[in-house]
C-alpha cells in the first residue's frame, strides 16, 4: 500500500473549561478515508472536532492540518478555505430555501463568481439527493433532509478535510443507510472525521477509529482491532451474569456478556460494539476497584 502522509496530527493537545480537563494529552494522526470519533457524552468529541475545525483553539499542544499549522492566522485562514465542518447543531436560518443557503455558504467560502457559485450549490445539492427539494424553506423540511442540507453545506468548495459532527443522529435506519453511503462516497479521496454514537456506523465506514473517554484517547486503530479486543471475552448464556461487566438481552431472548467468561460460556465471536463497551467498563471497572 501507498505510504500516505498523516493529512491531521495533534500531539499532547489539552483544553481546560476552568477546572474540567475536556482533553488532555491527545495525540492523534489521521490519513485519507473515514476515522470514527467514539465516545460516550461528554468525553470531549465535540471539542476535539471544534478545535480541528479551527473553531477554537487549545490550550496546550501542537496541530499539523493538512500541512499547515491552525494555530498561526495564516495557516488558520488557509485550512478554513480547505475544510468542511458540519457542527452538531447548525442553525440554519429558517426563512431561506436550501438553495439559498448553500448559496449563501458558498459566498462565505469566497466563491466570488455568482455563475460557478450557483454550479457548485446545484452540483452538492445533487450530491445530497436534495435537488428536487431545494426550493423548499429549511424550516419546512423533514430532520433527515436538513442533516442532508448541513452535509451539503460542509461539501461547498470542495473540502479536502470534513469533520462531520454526529451526522447521523436523528436519521430514520433507512436516512442512516444513505447518510453512510453518501459518507462512504465522500471518504474517497479526502479525509473525514466523522463523531458517533453509532458503533454501527464504524463497523459499515471507518478504516479507522479512535476512542475517546474522559477526555483521553483510550484507543486508535481498526475497527478490527477494537472488536479483537474483546476476544475472548463475550459469551452468550440464558440469564445475565452478575460477574459481567456489561450484560443485555439480545433479540433471541438469550444475553449477551462481556467480562471474565465463566468455565461452561459459549464463546461469541465479538463485535465492535463489544470492544468498546469492554474498553469503557474495563476502565469504570478499574477505576472502582482502584
Ligand atoms: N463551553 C464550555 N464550557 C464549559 N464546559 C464545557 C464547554 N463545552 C464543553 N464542556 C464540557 O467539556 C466536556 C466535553 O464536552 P464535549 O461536548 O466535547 O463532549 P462530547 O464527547 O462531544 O459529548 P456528546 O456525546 O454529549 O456530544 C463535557 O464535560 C462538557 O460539559
Amino acid at each position: 500500500m501507498e505510504h500516505q502522509a498523516p493529512r491531521v496530527e495533534l500531539s499532547g493537545v489539552d483544553v481546560r473549561y476552568g477546572r474540567l480537563n475536556a482533553l488532555s494529552d491527545v495525540s492523534l494522526s489521521l490519513g485519507q478515508g473515514v476515522t470514527g470519533l467514539l465516545g460516550p457524552n461528554g468525553a470531549g468529541k465535540t471539542t476535539l472536532l471544534r478545535i480541528l475545525a479551527t473553531a477554537s483553539t487549545p490550550d496546550a499542544g501542537t496541530l499539523r492540518v493538512l500541512g499547515l499549522d491552525p494555530l498561526t492566522a495564516a495557516g488558520r485562514q488557509t485550512v478554513r478555505r480547505r475544510l468542511g465542518y458540519l457542527p452538531q447543531n447548525p442553525g440554519f436560518p429558517p426563512h431561506f430555501t436550501a438553495f439559498e443557503f448553500i448559496d449563501y455558504v458558498g459566498i462565505l467560502k469566497e466563491i466570488s463568481d455568482r455563475g460557478a457559485r450557483r454550479d457548485e450549490a446545484r452540483r452538492v445539492l445533487e450530491e445530497v439527493g436534495l435537488t428536487a427539494d431545494r426550493s423548499k424553506r429549511i424550516r419546512k423540511l423533514s430532520g433527515g433532509m436538513r442533516q442532508r442540507v448541513g452535509l451539503a453545506a460542509a461539501i461547498v468548495g470542495n473540502p479536502e478535510l470534513l469533520i462531520l459532527d454526529e451526522p447521523t443522529v436523528g436519521l430514520d435506519p433507512e436516512q442512516r443507510l444513505r447518510f453512510r453511503e453518501l459518507i462512504a462516497e465522500l471518504g474517497e479521496g479526502r479525509t473525514v472525521l466523522l463523531s458517533t454514537h453509532q458503533t454501527e456506523d464504524v463497523a459499515a465506514l471507518c478504516h479507522k477509529v479512535v476512542v475517546l473517554d474522559h477526555g483521553g484517547v483510550k484507543f486508535q486503530g481498526s475497527p478490527q482491532e477494537l472488536a479483537l479486543l474483546a476476544q475472548g471475552r463475550v459469551w452468550s448464556s440464558g440469564e445475565r451474569a452478575s460477574t459481567a461487566l456489561a450484560a443485555w438481552r439480545t433479540g433471541v431472548g438469550t444475553f449477551r456478556n462481556i467480562g471474565v467468561p465463566p468455565a461452561d460460556a459459549t464463546l461469541v465471536e465479538p463485535t465492535i460494539e463489544d470492544g468498546y463497551l469492554l474498553l469503557l467498563d474495563g476502565a469504570k471497572a478499574s477505576a472502582g476497584a482502584a
